[in-house]
């Protein structure tokens, strides 16, 4: 039997003046699950992300922890890592640590704590003179202060570049094996694919789609691309029925790429600019909205 979920969000649904941000989400986050909230700007996912929080009131519906309303308990059993958590000037990381630890009655060890996020060197610097990944790093320790179940990390690496993005997923899997349940928002497919077992596409207030991103993506597509410029095929001949013309290329849904490849030079296409590709989230988005997640 699947675990209950430690959060629930009920048929939420959050309307602003003149826009319906959030339009009717559903969906259950198990214990030690790392579930991810995958979709473009705009799409609904800070807003979900907060209502999760008890930062904002639903319009209508319901969230549920541990399959109640939310309480004080509920507080005390979650981190949140903002998109910009404003730090005070004049302030080092230490300070930093200590000033949001002396918040909570239960905290996290601090010498651990400065192992994990890797803080140990920058203890003593001014948090405004953190490059971005260090400044992550401090938002996530300040995020576990708490030594919560529950941890919300609201697009965590959007803004550092691929390397200390890279190091900060490390980061995050070292969280998760430590037993933390982790709900993320991110537009990053690749994230998604590397960090979630849970992924909900969210696309204009709702999901378009949910489930294990593998699974997800293998439901709707055959195991390769085969992607030609749009050039390569010539414009009078009509397209076969498993291809789809895109802005600059042609694509070759297929399980046989070497079948395909065949039948390509059969009919004399140039395969010389030719990729073959795994289909991947991005794929998926694309095909369930006819448009671009980096949209
Ligand atoms: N306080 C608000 N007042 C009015 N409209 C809002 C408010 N907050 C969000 N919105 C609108 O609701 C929609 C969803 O915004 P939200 O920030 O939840 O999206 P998002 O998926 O998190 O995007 P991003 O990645 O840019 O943060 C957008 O159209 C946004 O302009």
């Amino acid at each position: 039997m699947e675990a209950k979920p430690l959060i629930e969000a009920v048929s939420l649904v959050k309307q602003f003046p003149g826009v319906t941000a959030v339009d009717g989400l559903s969906f259950g986050v198990r214990p030690g699950q790392c579930f991810g909230l995958l979709g473009p700007n705009g799409a609904g996912k800070t807003t979900t992300l907060e209502m999760l929080e008890g930062i904002q009131s639903p319009t209508t519906g319901a969230v549920l922890f541990r399959g109640k309303p939310l309480d004080q308990a509920f507080r005390e059993a979650i981190g949140i890592q903002f998109q910009a958590t404003a730090l005070q000037d004049f302030q080092t990381v230490g300070e930093a640590l200590a000033m949001f630890a002396s918040l909570y009655r239960r905290t996290a060890d601090r010498d651990e704590l400065i192992e994990l996020c890797n803080l140990a060197e920058i203890l003593r610097r001014d948090t405004r003179k953190l490059s971005g990944g260090q400044r992550q790093r401090l938002l996530l320790a300040i995020a576990l202060v708490n030594d919560p179940q529950l941890v919300f990390l609201d697009e965590p690496t959007t803004g550092l570049d691929p390397q200390a993005r890279r190091n900060f997923w490390s980061l995050i899997e070292t969280v998760r094996a430590r037993g933390k349940t982790i709900l993320l928002t991110t537009h990053y497919m690749e994230e998604a694919e590397r960090l979630c077992d849970e992924v909900a596409i969210v696309d204009r207030g709702r999901i378009i789609a949910q489930g294990e991103p593998g699974c997800l993506v293998g439901s709707h597509f055959p195991d390769a691309i085969v992607r030609l410029p749009a050039a390569a095929w010539p414009p009078q001949r009509a397209l076969p029925t498993n291809a789809e013309r895109r802005d600059t290329a042609i694509e070759f849904y297929t399980d046989d790429v070497a079948a395909t490849l065949e039948e390509l030079e059969r009919l004399d296409i140039p395969l010389t600019a030719l990729r073959v590709d795994r289909p991947s989230l991005e794929d998926l988005f694309l095909k369930l909205t006819g448009h671009t997640l980096r949209a």
